[in-house]
């Protein structure tokens, strides 16, 4: 019996089906997150503190460095959603890291992890492993970051800084989602996102975001409020933020004389994302 759908109505269903809307989504997300301007937990290492505020300061959402053990079973509960970042880790910050991450998962809020220089100690190594195990929603490292974690091994990383290109990471990334329940991103040329099954690329940025500190832990900040605004949909959520800070980034570029200057150029970008810009900007497709 024939069909009664036309051959090209049934491509265009599962057009829609593998690949959503994305610039339309994007901008929904950041239209969103202007919006609720969501409460955004940050414990994050010292380097990238005022870099990752302001980020999300821009963006529209609202951060508070709350770090301290004593503090996170009063004010975690209030976020909505926690981020942590491992960057200039001691005992006594992992201890609140992993108490707020309880926390934020026994009260059902987003958590997002940037497990920096996961291979670079066995100190460092096994701490990422034990927040892995607190359920994070969302997991955003470079490549050498990502395959450290996934095959929990040191080594093979250059401290904060990838040895891999993010396609090098491809496979780490989908084992690590589907060990950890986590949609797992990794940045570089293409950021790669994926939920252990489908795997997206998002095509934005430039290189010299690269030179400039806490780049990457300020987009994984990013993911966490983009995450607040929708936590049902963190795969969309994910890449959408990373495409944004991308369109910020090649916006930057342009008006800047190095990294000092995109540094304070991407900023200003991310702050002035309009919809026409984002709609023209936004590149994100399907990968293998
Ligand atoms: N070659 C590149 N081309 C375009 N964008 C890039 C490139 N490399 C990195 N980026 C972008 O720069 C940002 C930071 O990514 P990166 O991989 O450098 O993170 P990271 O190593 O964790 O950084 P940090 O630890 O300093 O915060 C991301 O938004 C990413 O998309
Ligand atoms: C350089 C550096 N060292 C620890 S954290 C950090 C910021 C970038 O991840
Ligand atoms: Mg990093």
């Amino acid at each position: 019996m024939e069909n009664s759908n036309t051959p090209s109505e049934c491509e265009s269903e599962i057009h829609q089906e593998i690949q959503p809307q994305w610039p339309q989504k994007v901008w929904e997300f950041l239209s969103k997150l202007r919006q609720t301007s969501p409460l955004i937990q940050c414990i994050t290492n010292f380097v990238s503190m005022d870099i990752v505020a302001n980020t999300l300061l821009s963006a529209g959402a609202s951060p508070a460095m709350v770090h301290a053990a004593d503090e996170v079973a009063d004010f975690t509960p209030q976020v909505h959603a926690l981020y942590i970042n491992v960057g200039t880790l001691s005992d006594h910050w992992l201890a609140a890291m992993k108490r707020a991450a309880a926390i934020a998962a026994h009260n059902g809020k987003p958590w997002v992890l940037d497990p920096v220089a996961a291979g670079s100690s066995g100190f460092r190594l096994r701490a990422c492993l034990d927040l892995v195990q607190l359920r994070p929603t969302v997991i955003r490292g470079n490549g050498s970051e990502i395959i450290a974690l996934s095959r929990a091994a040191v080594g093979g990383t250059k401290g904060a800084d990838s040895m891999h290109d993010s396609v090098d990471a491809l496979e780490a990334a989908k084992s690590l989602a589907q060990s950890s329940s986590a949609i797992v991103a990794v940045s570089g040329a293409v950021d790669i996102v994926t939920d252990g099954q489908q795997v997206i690329g998002a095509y934005n940025g430039v290189p010299m975001m690269q030179k400039v500190t806490a780049t990457g832990c300020s987009v994984t900040a990013l993911i966490a409020a983009f995450v607040a605004v929708d936590p049902t949909h963190a795969f969309e959520a994910t890449a959408s933020a990373l495409s944004t800070f991308g369109i910020a980034g090649e916006l930057g570029v342009h008006m800047a004389k190095g990294p000092a200057s995109l540094r304070v150029n991407l900023i200003d970008s991310l702050y002035g994302l309009d919809e026409e810009t984002i709609l023209g900007h936004a590149k994100i497709s399907p990968l293998s």
